[in-house]
């Protein structure tokens, strides 16, 4: 392997042959390693997000202790919107917190469009990432249109998601409005991690299993395809991995949106995953992260069944069905690792 061209994580996404099964964990940089909580003591989330000497390092740090097969941009879905001039703030224990919710027409005025001149360390991060990564990959990421206007809609994060709900029923027409400006943006924060060197993309629409189907197609899917169709277009050499939770009913619409590989969370199968979408994708899974505190003997169980699994459908990069809890042992990240190594050998 000397490219990231050649790794098994983009072979798997492209549905290429494969050494051994890939894996990398959502969130794998955070809260469950000490030498995270170190960097971070005196550092807030968004500042640390914005500078790429930290980037760099807390991007690393799962890669040097798991041996995982992917890097992931340390950053989050709300920093392009903090980008373009959006006031809010990552509250520790809470999440993204908007001090002024959009939710009128005249709240559009406030999201101006992503230039790439406004994410100048963003570019500096993923090229000093990709310098220092060799041959591993690195995943670029962006929050989806509707995961992004829940958080702005709200104001914070929802249990609910009424208020966004009913701005998309309520007013279609500004809602669309205001999901093709963020899909815009989504777009723009993609590119430049794509120009600068990341490998694979991943859009996440983390909230989308809170919709129903007819919903979903209406009011969102157009929104989310834009983005993967722009991607597709500027990159079709980047694998494009389209992930949300809960969405078992959603699978094939989100695959068909434009994506090379579906996420799935723990919730579904990976076979019935490869069923609901046709056979035609690679599936990104489906470790549910609560199974990393169980013995080792139940999660070695679970952890080769995924494996076998993973084995009828046209690629797979294993994952968890959501990201790493705070209080995960990290070892158990590592043994989990060189476990699917191990057993998924060709
Ligand atoms: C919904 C969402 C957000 N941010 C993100 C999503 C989509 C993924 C998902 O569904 O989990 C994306 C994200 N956020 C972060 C990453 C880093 C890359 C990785 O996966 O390692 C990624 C991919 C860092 C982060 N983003 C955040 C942290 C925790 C901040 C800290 O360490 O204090 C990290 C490491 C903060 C954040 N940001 C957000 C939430 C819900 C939180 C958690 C709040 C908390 O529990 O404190 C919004």
């Amino acid at each position: 392997m000397t490219s990231p061209v050649d790794s098994p994580l983009v072979r798997a996404a492209r549905r290429q042959d494969v050494p051994h099964t890939p894996v990398w964990f959502m969130r794998q940089a955070g809260r469950s390693l000490p030498e995270y909580r170190a960097i971070r003591q005196d550092v807030g989330m968004l500042e640390s997000c914005r500078t790429p000497e930290l980037v760099t390092e807390i991007t690393l740090q799962p890669v040097r202790r798991h041996g995982v097969d992917a890097a992931i941009l340390f950053s989050d879905i709300v920093v392009p919107l903090m980008a373009v001039g959006l006031d809010l703030d990552i509250v520790a224990g809470v999440g993204p917190v908007v001090a002024e919710p959009v939710r009128a027409r005249s709240d559009l005025d406030r999201l101006p469009e992503l230039a790439p001149e406004a994410v100048p360390d963003i570019a500096e991060s993923v090229r000093l990432l990709v310098a220092e990564l060799g041959a591993t990959p690195l995943i670029g990421f962006a929050g989806a249109p509707f995961t992004l206007a829940s958080y702005l809609v709200e104001g914070g994060p929802s249990k609910n998601h009424e208020r966004t709900k009913a701005l998309m029923h309520g007013d279609p027409q500004l809602w669309d409005d205001l999901c093709a400006r963020l899909a815009q943006i989504s777009l723009a924060f993609l590119r430049v991690q794509a120009d600068h060197g990341a490998s694979a993309v991943q859009l996440f629409d983390s909230w989308a299993g809170h919709l129903s189907r007819a919903d979903y197609l209406r009011h969102v899917e157009p929104h989310s395809r834009a983005v993967l169709a722009g991607m597709a277009q500027s990159h079709p050499e980047v694998p494009r991995i389209h992930f949300g939770v809960g969405t078992g009913e959603l699978l094939a619409p989100m695959a068909d949106a434009g994506a090379d590989v579906i996420g799935v969370d723990y919730r579904v199968s990976l076979a019935d995953a490869v069923e609901r979408t046709g056979g035609r994708y690679a599936v990104q899974g489906n470790l549910d992260p609560a199974l990393l505190f169980a013995p080792w003997q139940p999660l070695e169980r679970r952890v080769r069944e995924i494996v076998e699994e993973g084995r009828a459908a046209p690629g797979h990069i294993f994952n968890l069905g959501h990201g790493v809890l705070p209080t995960t042992d990290p070892d158990v990240l590592t043994r989990v690792v060189e476990l699917v190594h191990e057993v998924s050998v060709r």
